[in-house]
């Protein structure tokens, strides 16, 4: 039995991935579960799934979930009962489906505590990379993707020698506003970039496929899982997500890792690395699929891929700010407190006023997100 900590249980990864613990009784089991608002949700889950200890977001909410909880459950809250949940005894792997930056402190706590981490939370990646990555190394810990284009990736890459690889092409449904003009986006809401066309998924990481910085972050996110620069990472539009990414190798031959696109099979995967479990999710029929369609973005309509691959080559505290600027870009576009162009002028602001430090310590990242989320939140209330 492989015991296993998520964080970001109420959330859509954390759902899916209960759902296939829930598949796999015999496999797997919950150590512990950790939610921010919604504890409804997590109520209900810690009945079903009986962990030893559990999370929400502040004290108030915890006293209600402690009333309705088996006694022998611990509740915690806040920034350290996430990092508790994470470096519980017990478990054997984390599960780390948060959104945003929240994410860095609790897996960089798991990593310390020797825990395996299933990693969806790409902001991690995006901000702190560098760090992670290395002390996964230094740890001995596995750092297994999630996020269906790295997971595919990881796929793809299995018993291949790294040093034959010539490229990564990542693939992109292209989001809400793949067949408009720049000027069609402009007036745009996020109820609008809300549609995705083909993943249900979070809001926050839906609107990011809207503006292709969800594809910008993969990018850096398979930089840093795959050690591969970013000359050798190229990104396709591929509307029907089937084909969930592709390595080149030397001699032109490309693999590609294909299935619907139901989070729970990555999930799975990273759940059970390397073995495969079997499961009863749709399989993909080829022969329903009249054709698949491949053509390159347009960075022009979408700057954020840009964005993303010049921030992804300076390095350093780069990726941080833009990862944070984002996040308030986002959260204030769901708020209808900012528009959809804000994403190109905001976040070409900050970043060019941001004094880059390279080869950054955890306290440089931290440092660098806190100064590009008060640059972001200032600019937006100026204009408004
Ligand atoms: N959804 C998907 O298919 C995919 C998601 N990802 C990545 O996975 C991550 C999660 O995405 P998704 O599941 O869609 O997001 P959701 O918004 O559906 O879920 C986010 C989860 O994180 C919790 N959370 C947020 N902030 C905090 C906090 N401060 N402390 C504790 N918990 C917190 C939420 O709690 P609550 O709701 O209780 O407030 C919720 O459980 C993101 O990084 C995303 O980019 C990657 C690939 C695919
Ligand atoms: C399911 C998943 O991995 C998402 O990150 C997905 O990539 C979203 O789709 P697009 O970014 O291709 O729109
Ligand atoms: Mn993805």
């Amino acid at each position: 039995m492989k015991k296993i900590s998520i964080l970001g249980s109420s959330g859509s990864i954390g759902k899916s991935t209960l759902d296939v613990v829930r598949k796999h009784p015999d496999r797997f089991k919950i150590s512990g579960l950790a939610a921010n608002q919604r504890i409804d949700d997590l109520i209900e889950q810690a009945h079903e799934f009986r962990p030893t200890i559990v999370s929400v977001g502040n004290r108030e909410l915890a006293r209600k979930v402690k009333a309705q909880v088996d006694d022998s459950v611990m509740v915690c809250y806040g920034e350290k009962g996430l990092i508790d949940v994470a470096c519980c005894e017990e478990a054997d792997l984390v599960m780390n489906s948060v959104t945003g930056a929240t994410g860095i402190i609790p897996t960089i706590k798991a990593l310390h505590a020797g825990k395996d981490v299933a990693i969806a939370n790409k902001e991690t990646l995006v901000a702190a990379g560098c760090v992670v990555t290395k002390l996964a190394k230094e740890k001995g810990c596995k750092l297994i993707p999630v996020d269906s284009e790295h997971s595919a990736i990881y796929q793809c890459l299995n018993g291949e020698s790294r040093d034959q690889l010539s490229k990564l092409i990542i693939t992109a449904s292209g989001g809400a506003f793949r067949d408009l003009t720049k000027q069609e986006m402009t007036g745009l809401r996020a109820s609008d970039a809300l549609k995705h066309p083909n993943w249900s998924m979070g809001e926050k990481i839906t609107i990011d496929c809207a503006t292709l910085m969800n594809k910008g972050f993969e990018v850096i996110e398979a930089h840093w899982l795959f050690e591969v620069p970013y000359e050798q990472i190229e990104v396709l539009i591929h509307r029907q997500s089937v084909i969930h990414s592709m390595v080149e190798f030397v001699d032109g031959s490309i693999i590609a890792q294909m299935g619907m696109p139901d989070m729970r099979v990555p999930i799975q995967y990273a759940l059970e690395y390397p073995n495969r479990l079997k499961s009863d999710y749709p399989k993909l029929d080829l022969s329903l699929i009249s054709q698949l369609n491949f053509e390159k973005p347009d960075m022009a309509r979408f700057p954020c891929l840009s964005y993303a691959f010049e921030a992804g080559k300076q390095g350093g505290t780069m990726p941080a700010v833009l990862n944070a600027a984002n996040e308030v870009v986002n959260f204030s576009f769901r708020r209808n407190e900012a528009c959809f162009s804000d994403f190109e002028k905001i976040l070409d602001e900050v970043l060019s006023s941001h004094h880059n430090i390279q080869n950054p310590q955890l306290e440089d990242i931290l440092h660098a997100d806190a100064w590009a989320r008060e640059k972001a939140e200032l600019l937006i209330k100026r204009q408004s």
